[in-house]
């Protein structure tokens, strides 16, 4: 398909869903030293932290300084996910522009990551919803395991639709789609697609592939095929999820942008600059083993 110049947002992940997978942890200095560099390429949105228990994702702690450690760029918002009330109070405190929470769209996922059903995950949100209106923030909603769950197996559409239905009732303002094994299939993203569309508009949509099977742009070009115009990615491809084995990395940023200039789409990011972060992401990684 042809983009004739229509935007479609990358929304850099690298720091958040990318780091919480490394190995071994990295100091906050270098965090922030990527996020800065990032904050230079043009995004207008970096997930830069997360607010969960250390003793879930160690590679996490420490998010609260990295927020304070960063050079806020005017016109970037700096995101952080929230599993509960206790991550949003810390993530406010923290001064993050946006907010996210996440559920699955399979209890085996749901039950691994955050320990809860997703019934009770979706009444955690509640007192979240309330502290970031109150806080004047808007809330990203995440689905994670959207056609296939490494515990579960293959996700009906209507099971991912209902979260959809749910996090949008409770006022995210977005909702995330996330292939968090990245194994989706072009054919599956469609009909999970169609399912959700029944029920929101593209615009209040967005994608997030994981690469494993290296059919991420596949995927993305059927989201696109349905209107969507917001992509999560991750610079240099970091990435995988603790909970999700044999979960590679994200769709790589570098990638994504390529993609999408080659199809007529912008994405108003500066690609030198792009390369300088991918250079140091992968730096990060080899140091770090
Ligand atoms: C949800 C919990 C906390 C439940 O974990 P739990 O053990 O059931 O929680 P709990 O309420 O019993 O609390 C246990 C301890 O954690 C503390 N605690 C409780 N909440 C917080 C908090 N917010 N921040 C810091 N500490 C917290 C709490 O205070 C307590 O500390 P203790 O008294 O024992 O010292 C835990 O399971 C958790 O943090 N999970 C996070 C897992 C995670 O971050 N996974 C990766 C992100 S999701 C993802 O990557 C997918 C996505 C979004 O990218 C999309 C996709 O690709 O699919």
């Amino acid at each position: 398909m042809s983009g004739d110049g229509d935007m479609v947002e990358i929304v850099e992940v690298g720091p958040r869903d990318g780091l919480q997978n490394e190995t071994r942890a990295i100091p906050v200095a270098e965090k922030v030293a990527l996020i800065d560099l990032l904050s230079e390429v043009g995004f207008r949105r970096i997930e830069a932290a997360s607010f969960v228990s250390p003793r879930w994702v160690p590679q996490m702690a420490g998010s609260a300084e990295v927020m304070a450690g960063i050079t806020r760029k005017a016109g970037v918002r700096y995101t952080a996910l929230v599993p509960n009330l206790k991550g949003a109070e810390a993530a406010v405190a923290a001064a993050v522009d946006e907010l996210a929470v996440f559920a699955s769209a399979s209890e085996g996922f749901s039950r691994a990551n955050i320990n809860a059903s997703i019934d009770e995950s979706l009444a955690r949100f509640g007192p979240v919803m309330a502290r970031a209106r109150e806080a004047g923030l808007q809330v990203r909603g995440y689905i994670s395991c959207v056609t296939d769950c490494p515990y579960d197996g293959p996700v009906a559409p209507e099971a991912v639709a209902r979260v959809a239905a749910a996090l949008f009732g409770m006022g995210c303002f977005e909702v995330s789609l996330g292939d968090t094994l990245g194994r989706a299939v072009p054919e599956r993203v469609d009909a999970m697609l169609a399912a959700i569309l029944d029920l929101a508009e593209p615009g209040q949509l967005a994608g997030h592939f994981h690469d494993t099977s290296g059919r991420a742009l596949e995927n993305v070009e059927v989201a696109l095929g349905r209107g969507l115009r917001v992509f999560d990615a991750s610079v240099a491809g970091l990435g995988g999820c603790p909970y999700a084995p044999g979960a590679a990395g994200n769709l790589s940023t570098g990638k994504l942008a390529r993609f999408l200039a080659d199809r007529g789409f912008a994405h108003g990011l500066n690609l030198e600059l792009l390369q300088r972060a991918e250079a140091m992401a992968v730096g990060m990684r080899e140091v770090r083993g």
